[in-house]
């Protein structure tokens, strides 16, 4: 079969197959085109019928989680686990607890993380999990015993060696801590099982950082490639939690100036450039809304309800750093229409297939998560290399090693595109490269 009509085949299938899950088919219908000159060179993968196991999750866990609320009310969510592929290691992937988290976008974003993974070059397979659970406005005390709940199901099916979650939207060092002295006190202690652990106990150097860096890490090396770096850029980024923070603190150590940041309730314009202690204090250490930015820095403006995508200001680079599908086919046109040369996205897909397809027609350097993005997670295989070790490395060296490894991802993601005639086709560099690695150790296991 041609490879055109095996991959169209492919889509039609999934689409019938899963019909009404729009993210997860937006993750799949952006991957699967991008294969087909892959597939074309190789047909023992079509005779293989790759995408269509690959495509399969191996498995999915979704599971009730029962917990009680301060007021001694029963209240009880929905968990899942996406167990994707482990053709090359363990699954790996971060917990979400976000209102909006169903079976599709935890599919969504397993899906991209198995070739995240696969382009760290590191040996993790891919996964996700989460919850409809929303640790907002919720005390300290409902988070640990919904986190305890959660795990108390878990557990059954992660290990150090299998599955290793970690953190995502909504589940940072609090709730890691949580879940993890709940899975220390079922099945004993296990350093690995879980990554983006506090520094006190096996965390990593580097972890909290990782993803925010790594974005502007990604970025760095594509603008060395034209002699050009971050100093005077101007950077527009989206989301205020643990990604945005350290992709301003990055952006604005190497020499730019970043002028938003947002939360789900509105967005900050600050022209001096954000303040990220204050953001910091503010997110990280307080959980207040981004609105009280303006009550200390009062030459920046907050917006309210507003979306940094629909903001009219000049600006060179866009990192939206938030959640999926944050930025629409107009709110690119906008982007383009304001300067922006640059997109790379902290966040995972937050760029809908209409607002890719305008940044293409653009020129714009269009950087797919899956490659911006996989610092996080490539810090977190770190730390279960940390783990089996039994050391901790030094901030500089994991910080000198994500570096290195966000260097290798986007000349990877480059040569791939260069090797196809699609010169600066990120997401065709990202895809085949991820893909290829994926699918040649899954044919070396027998596809089972
Ligand atoms: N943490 C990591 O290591 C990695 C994260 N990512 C991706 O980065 C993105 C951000 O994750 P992370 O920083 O960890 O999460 P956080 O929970 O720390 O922060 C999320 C930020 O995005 C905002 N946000 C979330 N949902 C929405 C929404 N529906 N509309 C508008 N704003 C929203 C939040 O605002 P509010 O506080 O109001 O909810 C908050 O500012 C996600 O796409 C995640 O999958 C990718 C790779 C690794
Ligand atoms: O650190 C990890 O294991 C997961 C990070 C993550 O969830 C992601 O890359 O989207």
């Amino acid at each position: 079969m041609e490879a055109k009509q095996y991959v169209e085949e492919m889509q039609k299938k999934i689409h019938e197959n899963d019909r009404g899950q729009v993210e997860y088919l937006q993750a799949v219908d952006e991957f699967l085109p991008s294969v087909e000159v892959f597939l074309k060179e190789n047909p023992a993968f079509i005779e293989a019928n790759i995408l269509g196991i690959l495509i399969e999750p191996e498995r999915i866990l979704q599971f009730r989680v029962p917990w009680q609320d301060d007021k001694g009310n029963w209240r009880v969510n929905r968990g899942y686990r996406v167990q994707y592929n482990s053709a090359i290691g363990p699954y790996k992937g971060g917990l979400r607890f976000h209102p909006s988290v169903n079976l599709s976008v935890m599919k969504f974003l397993a899906f991209e993380q198995i070739f995240k993974n696969s382009l760290t070059g590191l040996p993790i397979g891919g996964g996700k999990g989460g919850s409809d659970f929303d640790p907002k406005g919720k005390s300290d005390a409902e988070v640990m015993r919904f986190c305890q709940s959660f795990m108390t199901e878990l557990q059954k099916h992660i290990g150090p060696s299998t599955d290793v979650p970690a953190g995502d939207i909504g589940v940072g060092g609090r709730e890691i801590g949580y879940l993890y002295g709940m899975y220390k006190r079922l099945r004993n202690y296990d350093a690995g099982v879980l990554t983006g652990k506090p520094l006190g106990y096996w965390g990593s150097q580097a972890r909290t950082e990782a993803t925010g860096y790594g974005c502007v890490y990604f970025v760095k090396h594509l603008l060395n490639d034209s002699n050009d770096s971050f100093a005077g850029k101007k950077v527009v980024v989206s989301g205020s939690g643990n990604v945005s923070i350290y992709a301003i603190e990055k952006a604005q150590e190497l020499g730019a100036t970043v002028l938003t940041c947002s939360d789900s309730t509105g967005f900050i314009y600050d022209p001096d450039g954000i303040d990220v202690e204050l953001v910091k204090e503010l997110k990280e250490k307080n959980r207040e809304r981004i609105s009280k930015y303006v009550e200390t820095r009062t030459g920046a403006t907050y917006y309210d309800g507003q979306s940094v995508w629909d903001f009219k200001v000049s600006y060179d680079i866009a990192l939206p750093c938030a959640t999926q599908n944050e930025i629409n086919e107009d709110q690119a046109k906008i982007l383009v229409e304001n300067g922006g040369k640059i997109v790379a996205e902290g966040a995972n897909m937050p760029c809908t297939l209409e607002a890719v397809h305008v940044l293409d027609e653009a020129g714009v350097y269009y950087c797919p998560g899956k490659a911006a993005n996989a610092g996080g997670v490539a810090v977190s295989a770190l730390e279960m290399s940390q783990n089996a070790e039994r050391l901790s490395w030094s901030f500089e060296k994991v910080d000198g090693m994500l570096d290195d490894i966000m260097k290798n991802i986007y000349e990877t993601c480059r040569d791939t595109a260069n090797r196809y005639d699609a010169a600066n086709n990120f997401v065709l560099g990202a895809n085949v490269a991820g893909f290829e690695k994926v699918a040649n150790a899954m044919i070396s296991q027998g596809l089972v």
